[in-house]
């Protein structure tokens, strides 16, 4: 398929050229306007239950870096909230920018934060990710945003893992990881149907996207800066700005589950 990236001249400007689903009517990310989401009594709250130990490896994919997760069984799943039924976790992965005033996919009222983390779950009424991935409730994703603080310890395994992943490609063992770690104290979220935020921007996204920051520290952010979307025998490009902007809305509702 062709190559898609987050420069000039293969940016989030270009992808409708090959992917022209990326002008339809649930695309994501979208900037969330938090007077305008509104509070549904009969949102459920959000059950997510991880089993550390079905997490397999990290790899570096030329545009993030995502840890994978086994999904052969509901050893890691996502349940009530927005959704209906089960889904499993697949992968999670982060966007950020090459400074802390920028990164983000959501905005919220119009604020960019330095980073976004991304938690990618599947409907199992599919039989697998793969047949899940241009459903219409295909998937769910939980969005969690990073904000510049005191430095962040659950993200210390992940930040160890860099040196081995600093290329596209490249790959390792990541075992025994719960992403649950990485998820604020409160669960409180706005959800709204949207897509995935990278080609070939399927519109099978239910978005979960929780109120509360997690914290990032500048030197931990300064970490990420140093992975590479190049392959090592390429001219070394620094992987930041790897995040969409917002996109139009068109009439769609954001429900929060709190006032
Ligand atoms: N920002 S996001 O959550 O929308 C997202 C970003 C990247 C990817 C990805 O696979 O690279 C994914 S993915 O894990 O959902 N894969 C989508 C691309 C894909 C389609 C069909 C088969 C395999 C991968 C999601
Ligand atoms: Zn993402």
């Amino acid at each position: 398929s062709h190559h898609w990236g987050y420069s000039s001249h293969d940016g989030p400007d270009k992808w409708a050229d090959h992917y022209p689903i990326a002008n339809g009517p649930r695309q994501s990310p979208i900037n969330i306007i938090r007077s305008q989401a509104q509070f549904d009594s009969s949102l459920k709250p959000l059950k997510i239950h991880y089993d550390p130990s079905v997490s397999e490896d990290i790899v570096n994919n030329g545009h993030s870096f995502q840890v994978n997760f086994l999904d052969e069984d509901d050893s890691a799943i996502l349940t009530g909230g927005p959704i209906t039924g089960t889904y499993r976790l697949k992968q999670f992965h982060f966007h950020w920018g090459v400074s802390d005033d920028k990164g983000s996919e959501h905005t919220i009222d119009g604020i960019k934060y330095p980073c976004e983390l991304h938690l990618v779950h599947w409907n199992t009424k599919y039989a697998n990710f793969g047949e899940a991935v241009d459903k219409p409730d295909g998937l769910a994703v939980i969005g969690v945003l990073l904000k510049i603080g005191s430095a962040n310890p659950r993200l210390q395994k992940v930040l160890d893992a860099f040196d081995a992943i600093k290329a596209r490609g490249q790959q390792t063992t990541f075992t025994g990881f719960d992403p649950k770690n990485l998820l604020p104290a409160s669960l409180n979220f706005w959800t709204y149907e949207g897509s995935l935020t990278t080609p070939p921007l399927y519109e099978s996204v239910t978005w979960i996207v929780l109120r509360e920051p997690i914290s990032v520290s500048s030197t931990q952010m300064e970490k990420f800066r140093k992975l590479l979307f190049s392959s090592e025998d390429e001219h070394p490009l620094c992987m930041c700005d790897n995040y969409r902007p917002p996109q139009p809305v068109k009439g769609r509702k954001v429900r929060a589950n709190f006032k």
